[in-house]
């Protein structure tokens, strides 16, 4: 719960971004620095997301993407030995700001984990909990309103609609990772970040959730940690390749798969490492 945070003034000892985003920037990290306790896992990453697109974080495992991920809802807050300096801003507003309060953050920035994980509740109580939590329906219909959109939203709805009150957890692997999807947007996020959504799910169960990955970026931001470049290059419009801790590049997806600038870049697409 003791994440040492601080939040320096932005140093100039990194280049800005490439201003090039095809859109304007939701989220914005300068010279974010991790530590776990001596270990420096995340070394200097500056980067801009775009706003309402998909942005693909991929690299070699341990290179430090789940930890940077983790940074933009401070979920790395909850590890008592990490240490996150630098700045994040999501429109322009310091999330690491002493006066931020983390739990509205984190209803601004939803998150979705690798292993699909609904709560021991019913379909309707998982999507239902966040909005009740921040006081989001005045009355049963409107929390039905919210609960029957976010299933929609998530793709759910017709398979779910007649069964809202079974357990979320009898649900199909990639069904429950729609519900977690549902789950994340009931409470209106901007941002989406999810962490290998796909790794537990088989290929048709894959292909329905990168489906729905390209529908929700029409309302939202969205985030993503992949292994797999496939996933990357048909979902994403920006990749960030990461090594050893350090963002190596960023640009347009397509641009990162078919003519990187970086050799370390290339090695990785092409797989000689990783
Ligand atoms: N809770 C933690 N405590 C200590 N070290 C950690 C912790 N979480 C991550 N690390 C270390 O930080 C580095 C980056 O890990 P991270 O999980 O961010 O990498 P990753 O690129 O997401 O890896 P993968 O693709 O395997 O999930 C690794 O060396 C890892 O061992």
């Amino acid at each position: 719960m003791n994440a040492n945070v601080t939040a320096p003034a932005q140093s100039q000892s990194q280049s800005a971004p490439s201003a090039d985003l095809g859109g304007a920037a939701k989220i914005s990290a300068r010279n974010v620095n991790v530590y776990y306790g001596d270990k420096h896992a995340l070394k200097d990453v500056s980067i801009d997301m775009a706003e309402r697109s998909v942005t693909a974080f991929i690299g070699p495992s341990g290179c430090g993407k789940s930890t940077f991920l983790r940074c933009i809802n401070r979920m790395n807050d909850t590890i008592s030995i990490c240490r996150v300096t630098g700045k994040i801003t999501i429109d322009d507003y310091d999330i690491y700001d002493s006066a931020l309060d983390v739990v509205q953050l984190r209803a601004r920035v939803g998150m979705v984990f690798q292993k699909p994980n609904p709560f021991p509740k019913s379909i309707y109580e998982n999507v239902a909990y966040g909005p009740r939590i921040h006081g989001l329906a005045r009355s049963k219909a409107e929390m039905d309103e919210i609960v029957e959109d976010s299933l929609r939203k998530a793709s759910l709805w017709n398979e779910v609609k007649d069964r809202l009150n079974d357990g979320g957890t009898g649900l199909s692997g990639g069904q429950q990772q729609r519900l977690c999807i549902a789950r994340a947007i009931a409470v209106s996020p901007e941002v989406i970040l999810m962490d290998e959504p796909c790794s537990a799910l088989d290929p048709i169960a894959t292909a329905k959730i990168e489906e729905l990955i390209d529908e929700l970026r029409q309302n939202f931001t969205i985030v993503i940690v992949t292994h797999s470049m496939q996933q990357a290059a048909r979902v994403s419009q920006r990749t960030a390749f990461f090594h050893l801790g350090v963002i190596v590049e960023t640009g347009p997806t397509e641009q990162i798969f078919t003519s990187p600038n970086d050799r370390r870049t290339q090695d990785y697409i092409t797989g000689r490492f990783g």
